[in-house]
């Protein structure tokens, strides 16, 4: 996963949005650590990984990784805001997990992200874009099907803002 390219594609697709809504990128910041959490509770519901009630299985892994690169979008844009310039990989790769494990990752992610509220560091910011990439290892996601699917979701959100979303 070329983290770079995937960073110089956010800026450029933020700087659109603020074009096109005629925004000033301080005033996002708050907005956008809430719509990382909106995005994290959509995506928890499509693994379904905390519904100990329902027989019901895990949406098709598709449609898991388009919500988790929804997220990715946020944690990105996040860490731009945070004035981090460059992000890297972890170093050990972490294995698929089982529903106990992922729902240890989506409170520890939940939990951070809350506190990134009140306190901007850049050493939050750079663990926010680690514990992200550790729960998508942890759902099955390789970084070759993330990046694939993060180009795709970020060419549609050109389009929508081409045609007035
Ligand atoms: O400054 C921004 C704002 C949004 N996005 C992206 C992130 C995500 O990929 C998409 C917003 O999520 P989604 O596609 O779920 O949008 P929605 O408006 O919530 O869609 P829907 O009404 O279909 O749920 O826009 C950015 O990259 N930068």
């Amino acid at each position: 996963m070329n983290i770079k390219m995937l960073m110089n594609m956010q800026r450029n697709l933020n700087e659109r949005i603020l074009r096109e809504h005629n925004l000033k990128n301080e005033e996002l910041y708050k907005k956008r650590l809430l719509a990382f959490l909106v995005e994290l509770g959509e995506l928890a519901n499509e693994t379904r990984s905390f519904k100990y009630w329902s027989m019901k299985p895990a949406s098709e892994e598709n449609e898991i990784l388009e919500e988790y690169v929804d997220g990715l979008h946020f944690v990105l844009s996040i860490c731009l805001d945070l004035g981090i310039e460059a992000l890297t990989l972890p170093t050990e790769r972490t294995e698929k997990e089982d529903n106990d494990i992922i729902t240890d990752h989506f409170l520890g992610l939940y939990e951070h992200t809350s506190k990134l509220a009140e306190h901007r560091l850049i050493e939050s910011g750079l663990l926010l874009f680690e514990k992200y990439i550790i729960l998508g290892e942890a759902l099955g996601f390789t970084y070759e099907q993330i990046e694939e699917s993060y180009l795709k979701k970020n060419e549609v959100n050109h389009a929508r803002q081409d045609s007035g979303y």
